[in-house]
């Protein structure tokens, strides 16, 4: 087995985020973004005007529970020194993407980030906040 193979048969969620000023990090092709789709299957993969980011929208039963979901994200962001752009749409909408600001598209990290996020949901820890 090559050291690819390997890098590939670990979950993304078993992975901690690189520091994003690293030289060889380029962005990745739409072919490279949808081997890992599968992985984080409740996102979308959206290309912004030429830039690959990682989309996810809930709908929340109050605007302040969407502020608590955010608090929930970004202690994981701090954690992995990786971050999302947060919106709170209108008042009950909250949609996440993710993407690597420093090279203008997608790396291993945004993946690694959703699907932590998508792990803090299956812990059920965001859904009881957002709709109890
Ligand atoms: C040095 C450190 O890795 C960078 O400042 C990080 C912080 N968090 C980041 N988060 C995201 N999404 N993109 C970045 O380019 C980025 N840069």
């Amino acid at each position: 087995m090559d050291a690819s193979s390997r890098i590939s048969l670990t979950r993304l969620t078993d992975k901690k985020c690189v520091p994003c000023d690293l030289k060889e990090l380029r962005p990745m092709n739409e072919d490279s973004a949808q081997t890992l789709m599968p992985q984080v299957a409740e996102w979308n993969l959206v290309n912004d005007n030429g830039v690959l980011k990682l989309k996810r929208s809930w709908i929340v039963k109050t605007f302040s529970k969407g502020l608590d979901f955010f608090r929930i994200v970004a202690v994981l962001a701090e954690s992995e020194g990786h971050h999302p752009d947060l919106h709170l749409v209108g008042w009950n909408n909250v949609t996440i993407e993710i993407w690597t600001h420093a090279i203008g598209g997608l790396t291993e990290n945004d993946f690694i980030l959703a699907a932590k996020i998508d792990k803090l949901d299956v812990l059920d820890l965001l859904r009881r906040k957002l709709s109890d």
